[in-house]
């Protein structure tokens, strides 16, 4: 038998590393060459390194300079083949190249191949007949799940769906070409799937519109999966060349919707944010991570029982300490209870929890267990004088090489380190809650932190599949200080005659998971009134005669005290900015309660009530806090926008479609988002919050460059960075 092997990067013009680029006449002319030889009887197409292909080249992807990506016509040449031809599938086969596979006439995956068509993860659908392919070959209701979720699915789960007709342990390309003999001189016409009926559905219609409804839910604004479902409906209802049509024209859609910006801008990001860089320049390349072989989680409240959760999963051994036995039985239930919901959910797969097991998870009140963990993570709550207790603790206890993290989402790392014998081993680890949820991990650096613990907690982060975002020490680091404007606008605008459910809901439209009121009522109120307590921004060490709505001479809201003083903490008490069902209760419903409390607040203050649009709602609350980033990059807490967009995207709710705020800030355009500061800052000139930062003023200056020069106008680096 005679074959003609083509590698992949053959085919298209260039597939260096497994990524697809674009085609070319020459290349085309490849595979009609083959056809045309008779000596040839069969064509085998495989990757290189191990990888069949990760797709097209997301790089400029949406770029209006990109010419278009003519991967259809390869397709389609693939297909009308009267050789048979076969794919090799190696690593993975994801986006178009998942499409040219589904072009050839049989696919043989090796059993640890992954394959997907995450477009819709980058704002796009399929677009070169994938969405009228798939469908055809594994049925509406498997292509609809791949194709608006973009998951990557194992090979075992491919030779289930009928995705690939073979999986194979070892050699992938022998076995190709072992089906490839076998199937010469069979005919071609069946495998060829655009000549394929999609398989019919008895409720097809009732089956899309559910779908769509669905999806429409999830993508709370996003586009990408709704036109994966109308280009799937058109494989539905369409001959195969007219859903193409169709498909074309989504797809054109989705690429100058913008959305499609965002979201490739967030894929390099989350990407850039990896490649962490310190003071001094330490990195990745000066930096080696210490193994994490075992570790401890101290306190077990709601942080430290997701913590240890996440590890657990991990792999990585725990012991669990708390206080006393009362608190350590009711954290290891409340752990327990978590793990089992997380072993249900990998039931099948191929890893499974072993937490039964003391060797892998230990709960302790003895702090002398935690003499031989590699690092520590301290989880109790926000009270300084606490954590420094601890921490002075365990620079006696732990070994020496042991990493000592806080889990703080405020407070001041070298103020922690400062107790210990080893600050250069003291770190911040602040998760975000449910912790083993969340992506997100900001990991914080003191005075004294060392690159090797930086380089360890960045290891971790991996490790738990999370996102870790490197920062500077300064309240509140990233997240919450830019938060912290966005939340105070929110309440400012209640009193200036808001509503909770109206600032929600402008939030919400623009595509926030849950908006800033209802994210108090789930977070609790009580927890900010305990760190402005402590602050002495109320309560009882607040100077007598300190004006109720002022403080140090800036805008003060009493508003969210007013509400913990009448035991109105949020879901927990069953009231809060809403009302719920009970104490507990996860249904917020607007409380005429609260609208008259506003009222008589309102008049209580002499404030005159107003009409607020939604414009001056979303300006007010997004601006402040993009302004508040301004000053974070100016002062050098990160390295670039790209690490404020990753934390607010992964543990903010920030919608992903709209590339993170600093993104955002650059589609809306430096000089209006200045400009609507200034205004802004003119009517609330006691709202330090709105006066436009010195680093957006001088961007503007400079003629707004694009984002990713941003940080090359900042004369100095701070010694921060
Ligand atoms: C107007 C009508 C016109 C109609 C014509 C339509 C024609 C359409 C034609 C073709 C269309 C094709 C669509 C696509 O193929 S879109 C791309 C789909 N593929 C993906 O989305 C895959 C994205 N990548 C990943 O999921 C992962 O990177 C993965 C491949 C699984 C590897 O993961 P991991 O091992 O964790 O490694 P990293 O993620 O860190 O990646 C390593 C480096 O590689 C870079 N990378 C990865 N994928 C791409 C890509 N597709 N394009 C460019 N660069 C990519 C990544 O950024 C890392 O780089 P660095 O080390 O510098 O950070």
């Amino acid at each position: 038998m005679f074959h003609a092997q083509i590698p992949f990067d053959r085919i298209p013009h260039q597939f260096k590393s497994g990524l697809l680029c674009r085609s070319s006449q020459s290349e085309k002319d490849g595979l009609k060459k083959a056809d045309a030889d008779p000596s040839v009887k069969a064509v085998m197409i495989c990757g290189e390194n191990g990888k069949f292909s990760a797709g097209a080249d997301i790089r400029g992807f949406s770029s209006p300079k990109r010419h278009g990506v003519a991967l259809s016509p390869i397709v389609s040449l693939i297909e009308s083949s009267e050789k048979p031809v076969v794919a090799a599938i190696e690593g993975v086969a994801l986006g178009g190249g998942l499409e040219v596979a589904l072009g050839c006439h049989y696919r043989v995956a090796h059993a640890k191949a992954r394959m997907g068509l995450p477009e819709v993860t980058i704002g796009l659908l399929p677009g070169a007949e994938g969405t009228q392919r798939l469908p055809r070959l594994i049925g509406v209701p498997a292509a609809l799940d791949m194709i608006t979720t973009g998951k990557h699915i194992p090979a075992t789960e491919a030779l289930k769906l009928g995705l690939v007709d073979e999986i194979v342990e070892e050699n992938t390309i022998e076995a190709a070409i072992r089906l490839a003999n076998k199937v010469i001189g069979q005919p071609l016409e069946p495998r060829r799937l655009s000549l394929k009926p999609v398989p019919k559905l008895p409720n097809m219609e009732a089956f899309l519109r559910e779908a769509l409804v669905k999806v429409k839910r999830q993508a709370r604004g996003c586009l990408a999966p709704e036109l994966c479902v109308q280009a799937v409906r058109a494989a539905t209802e369409r001959p195969f060349a007219e859903g193409v049509r169709r498909e074309r024209e989504l797809f054109g859609l989705l690429l100058s919707s913008g959305q499609a910006q965002a979201l490739q801008y967030a894929f390099f990001a989350e990407r850039a944010v990896r490649r962490w860089a310190a003071p001094g320049g330490a990195s990745w390349s000066s930096a080696a991570p210490q193994p994490v072989r075992k570790a401890a989680v101290i306190g077990l409240g709601t942080m430290g029982r997701g913590i240890v959760t996440s590890l657990v999963k991990a792999n990585i051994p725990v012991v669990a300490l708390e206080q006393d036995l009362e608190y350590l039985n009711k954290g290891r239930k409340a752990v327990m209870l978590l793990l089992e919901r997380e072993a249900m959910k990998m039931e099948g797969g191929a890893q499974t929890l072993d937490f039964h097991n003391p060797a892998r998870l230990q709960f302790t009140v003895d702090f002398d267990l935690l003499c031989d963990v590699d690092l520590v993570i301290e989880a109790v709550f926000e009270n300084m004088a606490l954590k420094k207790e601890i921490f002075h603790k365990l620079s006696k206890i732990c070994k020496p090489g042991a990493l000592l993290c806080t889990n703080t989402s405020a407070l001041n790392i070298d103020e922690i380190a400062s107790a210990t014998n080893r600050p250069q081993q003291v770190i911040g680890t602040h998760f975000f809650s449910p912790a083993h949820v969340m992506r997100l991990l900001e990991i914080i650096y003191g005075r004294h932190t060392s690159p090797t613990a930086i380089a360890t907690a960045m290891q971790l982060a991996k490790a738990l599949k999370k996102v870790g975002v490197v920062v500077g020490n300064c309240f509140g680091f990233v997240g919450n200080r830019m938060m912290f404007p966005y939340v105070q606008q929110a309440v400012f605008l209640l009193e200036e005659g808001s509503r909770p459910e109206a600032v929600d809901q402008v939030l919400e439209d623009f595509g926030f998971k849950i908006g800033p009121f209802r994210m108090s009522d789930l977070a609790g109120l009580d927890v900010g009134w305990r760190s402005r307590k402590e602050q002495g921004l109320t309560g009882p060490s607040l100077a007598a005669g300190t004006p109720a709505r002022q403080r140090h001479g800036q805008r003060y809201s009493p508003l969210p005290d007013l509400l913990c003083e009448q035991g109105r903490f949020g879901q927990k008490t069953g009231k809060g900015w809403y009302q719920y069902e009970r104490a507990g209760g996860r249904t917020a419903t607007p409380d005429p309660w609260l609208h008259d409390f506003l009222s008589q607040y309102r008049d209580t203050h002499g404030i005159q009530s107003r009409f607020i649009d939604q414009e001056e709602i979303l300006e007010r609350c997004l601006f402040s806090l993009i302004n508040e980033g301004f000053a974070i990059l100016a002062e050098g807490i990160a390295s670039g926008p790209e690490h404020l967009d990753v934390i607010y995207i992964n543990g903010y709710g920030w919608p992903k479609h709209r590339g993170g705020p600093m993104f955002y800030a650059s589609t809306v355009g430096l000089p209006r988002v200045l400009a609507k500061l200034q205004k802004y800052s003119e009517a609330h000139p006691d709202v330090p919050g709105l006066r436009p930062n010195a680093f957006l003023k001088k961007l503007v200056a400079v003629r707004s460059p694009p984002l990713k020069e941003w940080m090359s106008y900042l004369s100095h680096q701070s010694p921060k960075l």
